[in-house]
């Protein structure tokens, strides 16, 4: 990731040849798309976003000072995309603003509320905005965060989120737009919740998910696994998981996992050089980061870890007897796995054919 804190735009000119696909409104072709936050103020954006993606701690977001222009992040990861945040006061509608510009590139619109205020306003301010632009940017995915929901009551906490979305879905069908493509998710920055919450919104924007999704039932299948992700190692999203259910604790262990791991290879850790020797950012898959972790009795859960290539790290949980016996299959299981993910997601100069990638700028996926 990188770390453009106050950067008015995008600062990279590394074109985004890792882009997974192309959006479906893009006129400019940048192929990076876009996760606009927005929201009223003091809702929580700029918290989330600093959360989620510069590691700050969550306590130190109360020092954060209302953002009053636009704030862009170019975020350069298994995917390139960009983060706008937005002043809670703007009027994205006025007509001194250029809201082409705004939402062309548009992967999704985070809309965030908070739980813990009066939200009836909100709600308004977003029904206005969904109304107004569903007929430019059909395919527009709004999702709406209720947020700050680490403060209420578990009972509470549902009543709010039902209600929330009850309203946003009944105003919108008395004005005549019947089961509009918005999601909501309840989150918080004092847990799990909000990448996960991330997880969801960026997995929207993959077209190989179901094909992700399918390498990772083959390889949960054939070596009974419990639960498998592939994790974004820099911001903990995970892009992908089996299609088996998937609970918040099993998230949670795996996340912190990643930590762990983050903290030993900023000790241990280093640069992937591209196979001519020059730019370091182009990564050649590697295979030499792994650890198998078992934790509580022996013989319960365990967990396995494989970095799958400089940006992604494969993650599983299993439930059965001897972990070790297992490992060679698994090994070679995973193996396959990098070999067809890196089918899917061309990275290096040699797997973008020639006509594609970097030198037009073009997504390559
Ligand atoms: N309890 C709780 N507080 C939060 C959470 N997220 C953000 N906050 C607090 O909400 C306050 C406002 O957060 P900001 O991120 O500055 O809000 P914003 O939406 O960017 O505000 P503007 O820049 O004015 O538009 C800060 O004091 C945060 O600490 C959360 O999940 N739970």
């Amino acid at each position: 990731m990188e770390d453009l804190h106050h950067a008015e735009t995008p600062a990279t000119d590394i074109p985004p040849r890792f882009h997974t696909g192309r959006l479906p409104n893009s006129k400019s072709g940048d192929g990076k798309p876009r996760l606009l936050l927005m929201g009223q103020r003091r809702s929580g954006k700029s918290s989330i976003s600093s959360v989620v993606f510069h590691k700050l701690a969550p306590s130190e977001t109360l020092y954060l000072e209302t953002t009053t222009h636009i704030k862009k992040e170019s975020m350069h990861s298994f995917m390139d995309f960009q983060v706008w945040d937005f002043p809670g006061h703007l009027d994205y509608f006025d007509p001194i603003i250029d809201t082409e510009n705004i939402f062309q590139e548009i992967g999704a619109l985070i809309w965030v509320i908070d739980a813990q205020d009066e939200y009836l306003d909100a709600i308004q301010r977003l029904n206005t905005t969904i109304l107004n632009l569903h007929h430019t940017y059909p395919t527009i995915n709004v999702e709406v965060f209720v947020h700050k929901v680490d403060g209420l009551s578990d009972d509470y906490k549902s009543d709010t989120f039902r209600d929330i979305s009850q309203r946003v879905q009944d105003e919108l069908a008395d004005h005549g737009y019947d089961n509009a493509p918005v999601s909501f998710y309840s989150t918080s920055i004092y847990d799990h919740s909000i990448f996960e919450a991330f997880s969801k919104v960026i997995q929207k924007l993959i077209p190989q998910l179901p094909a992700l999704e399918n390498l990772l039932n083959n390889l949960c299948q054939t070596c009974r696994v419990e639960k498998a992700y592939l994790f974004d190692i820099m911001s903990k999203i995970y892009i992908a998981t089996d299609t088996s259910p998937t609970d918040i604790a099993s998230y949670e262990v795996c996340s912190d996992y990643i930590d762990t791991v983050i903290d030993i290879s900023e000790i241990y850790g280093w640069d992937r050089p591209a196979e001519d020797g020059s730019a370091e950012l182009l990564e050649t898959g590697n295979d030499d980061a792994e650890s198998l972790v078992v934790f509580e009795r022996k013989g319960s859960h365990y967990l396995y870890l494989r970095e799958i290539n400089k940006y992604l790290a494969l993650v599983c949980i299993m439930n059965d007897e001897g972990p070790g016996e297992k490992k060679a299959l698994l090994d070679y299981d995973v193996r396959r796995f990098q070999e067809g993910l890196k089918e899917m997601f061309p990275r290096t100069d040699r797997d973008v054919p020639p006509t594609e990638g970097a030198a037009s700028g073009q997504p390559s996926g």
